[in-house]
């Protein structure tokens, strides 16, 4: 395939040792926030080009960054990449071989791509050109076989070249690939980055100044009319410049929905990430301690928050500059002072009003959350209820759960609409006392005709500040319930690392595979000590333990002694309460999560467990890069053989690409834990515990797992029963 004549990236490209670099350089340039004491990566380098995305991820992870895969269709990938920046981009060229990218920004209209070259210059390249070098990742291998194709064609240049194109682009319609890792911030850093990140505070003022733009022109617009009725000279002219007025609002309002819209999708994508990621954050015994019910409940009530937060932020805003208009109106009206004093007044007595509505939807919100957390735990155990429980008792709580849930709703409307009601009619009487000592003083008709216009202004005004505050505690009170999801997101990978400036530095997840040496302890604990907050006795006591690579270990203790507990230290799910973790020498708080996790994976119990709803080959490669490569998918397919799941394979329709889960195929008992053995031994970890995965298993298949579990670990720590 080589032309012999020099590549267009020539130069603009980075190696792919250079990684670091890369990434560093384009966090500065997209003026993303680094930490001061970057993590550490042990491997300078990606040794296994087959890991780079990893070794790239985890780059990106000590430098308190993430990135996201932009997975895609072949002929998808140009439409990918002009929403991926900013990002760093695989490409493939004859002349370098594999490259990395730094891409700055794209213009769909001019068809170019703005990326950062080595030596830190900023240069514009046809997007083609850099679509057509990224495609080729996943079209070098075939390129051979077409040529010998068109070669019997003889065409000419440049159909030839049109022609290479349209049958790569046919033959790889279905072939997806990775167009760009968009470098961003992840979703638990601080929120003022992620504002900043985001432009919020530039996008909120140009709403401000569009607002006070629009009620300028209609204001202007009612005055030029007023003034032309008064004076008596509502000629042609008056009503052109007042329709005048009125259309130029129009592309106002249009700038302002837009400014309004795109800020309010950017802020609720934000905390739709932060949510989720601190949902798979909580720690362990946080996560529990509220029930599967209740995490459904809050995830329910973080969808009101964001809508209610939202929509009362952007409402109140706008209510502000309106009644600050309608104020200064007021000063100019026969109210004057006065009137001013009334709208202030009125203002604070609903303020005080929707502040008492607060404790009502509090009630409201938490007796929703009771009902929902019953309602889910009635799911769950249906069968048990239907089988054990007496059908009289079915419905007992239910009722009263629901009563107290009308009564809570229905103090909360009549609330409501007590306040609406007041926000709607009541300032309007207020405003027309308040101008009477003007007009008695024979204020002119053009001066009441303005205390009018105020008046209806100010209406106007605090009805959208009422609706606007409204929404606004309602979504402080879910706040609260949503806050330790929020909260935990925190704790993610890399989100802790802009945090660092005088905290100790954290390990990022080591990519290499080395083992430090036999004679070195790998994982050590020492005097380690736990507690559940709830018990009055400790689970574990001066623990201690040592291992060293390659040693295989079988913990024993009668039920209820700690094993599982002392499993979860280990793999990292549970801090200890005191004592010492150490991992390769370095102690637990030192490491990130996912850097513990990189050399540590273990199998929970089987009811800790579950399959996820998705293909086999997903199941078992969970602690794998996305998307799968090819080795991926024939180790997977050579474990499951060695675990003795080679006739259920052969019995899938699809094999490893079958779909298991609560909507496919029902996996048994003991093809579970067998799944889940494999998925533990395909994470490329230095240590794997199983926490009595063999529960499940006949002696025969039993030996078969352990003789594949013994080859594969690196080190082994099976937890049993005695
Ligand atoms: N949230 C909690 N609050 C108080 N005690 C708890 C809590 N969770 C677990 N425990 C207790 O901690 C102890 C240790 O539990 P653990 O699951 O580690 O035991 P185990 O040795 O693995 O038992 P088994 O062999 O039966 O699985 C048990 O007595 C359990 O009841």
């Amino acid at each position: 395939m080589s032309t012999g004549t020099k590549s267009p990236l020539a130069g603009l490209g980075w190696a792919v040792q250079l990684g670091a670099q890369a990434l560093e350089a384009l966090a500065r340039a997209a003026k993303l926030p680094l930490p001061r004491a970057p993590a550490t990566v042990a491997g300078g380098s990606p040794e296994d080009l087959n890991r780079l995305g990893e070794w790239l991820d985890a780059v990106a992870q000590s430098q308190g960054l993430e990135l996201d895969l932009r997975y895609t269709r072949h002929a998808e990938v140009e439409s990918t990449l002009l929403r991926a920046s900013p990002a760093l981009l695989e490409v493939f060229t004859a002349e370098e071989g594999l490259q990395l990218i730094a891409l700055l920004g794209t213009s769909a209209a001019r068809g170019t791509a703005r990326i950062l070259a080595p030596d830190e210059t900023v240069r514009d390249i046809p997007l083609s050109l850099l679509t057509t070098s990224v495609q080729a990742l996943v079209e070098w291998d075939l390129i051979p076989t077409v040529d010998r194709v068109l070669e019997r064609t003889r065409l000419p240049e440049p159909q030839l070249t049109r022609a290479r194109k349209a049958l790569l682009g046919a033959q790889l319609a279905n072939t997806h690939l990775v167009a760009a890792r968009t470098l961003r911030l992840p979703p638990g850093a601080k929120l003022p980055h992620h504002l900043g990140a985001l432009s919020a505070a530039p996008r909120v003022m140009l709403l401000l100044v569009l607002a006070v733009l629009i009620q300028g022109c209609v204001l202007a617009g009612w005055w030029l009319m007023g003034q032309g009725a008064f004076e008596g000279q509502l000629d042609t002219g008056w009503l052109w410049a007042w329709a005048l007025m009125g259309l130029t609002a129009v592309p106002l309002q249009a700038a302002l929905a837009w400014t309004q819209g795109t800020l309010a999708l950017d802020l609720s994508a934000l905390l739709r990430r932060r949510l989720l990621t601190g949902a798979l954050s909580l720690p362990v015994d946080e996560a529990r301690r509220g029930g599967i019910g209740e995490y459904v409940g809050r995830t329910f009530e973080s969808a009101g928050m964001e809508q209610m937060a939202l929509a009362g932020s952007f409402t109140s805003l706008l209510a502000v500059v309106d009644l600050s208009l309608a104020a200064s109106v007021t000063l100019s009206g026969p109210a004057g002072w006065l009137g001013l004093l009334a709208l202030g007044a009125y203002c604070a007595v609903l303020g005080v009003l929707v502040v008492r509505q607060s404790q009502l939807f509090k009630g409201w919100t938490e007796s929703r959350v009771v009902m929902t957390h019953a309602l889910i735990e009635r799911m769950l155990g249906h069968r048990t209820r239907l089988a054990q429980e007496q059908p009289s008792r079915w419905h007992e709580e239910e009722d009263q759960e629901l009563a107290r849930y009308a009564e809570a709703s229905e103090r909360w409307d009549a609330g409501t609409a007590r306040v609406m009601t007041l926000a709607r009619r009541g300032l309007l009487p207020v405003a027309i006392i308040a101008t009477l000592p003007g007009v008695l003083a024979g204020a002119s008709t053009a001066s009441i005709a303005v205390g009018v216009g105020a008046a209806l202004l100010g209406a106007r005004a605090v009805m959208s500040l009422a609706a606007g505050s409204l929404a606004l505690v309602g979504a402080r009170v879910l706040f609260a319930s949503v806050r330790p999801m929020l909260d935990a997101a925190r704790l993610a990978p890399g989100a802790t690392s802009h945090d660092t400036e005088d905290a100790a530095p954290q390990v990022a997840p080591l990519t290499s595979g080395d083992a430090p040496p036999k004679d070195q302890s790998l994982l050590e604990l020492r005097d380690v000590f736990f507690k559940h907050p709830t018990s009055p006795r400790a689970v574990l006591e001066r623990t201690s333990l040592t291992l060293h690579p390659g040693e295989r270990v079988l913990l024993e203790g009668p039920s209820g002694s700690g094993k599982s507990t002392l499993a979860s230290i280990l793999t990292g799910l549970r801090r200890q309460g005191s004592g010492v973790v150490l991992l390769r020498g370095l102690d637990m708080a030192t490491w990130t999560p996912g850097g513990w996790g990189a050399q540590i994976a273990g199998a929970p119990q089987f009811h800790e467990n579950h399959i996820i709803s998705g293909t086999l080959a997903m199941n078992v490669l969970l602690g794998r890069a996305w998307p799968h490569t090819q080795d991926d998918l024939k180790l997977a397919r050579e474990l499951c053989e060695e675990l003795g799941l080679g006739d259920l394979l052969q019995r899938m329709p699809a094999g490893v690409l079958q779909m298991v889960g609560e909507r496919g195929w029902q996996l048994s008992h003991g093809e579970q834990s067998r799944i889940f053995v494999a998925r533990a031994l395909l994470q490329r970890v230095q240590v794997v515990v199983l926490d009595e995965a063999f529960g499940a298993l006949d002696p025969v298949t039993m030996r078969k797992v352990m003789a594949c579990v013994e080859a594969r670990a690196p080190t082994l720590v099976v937890i049993a029963h005695p």
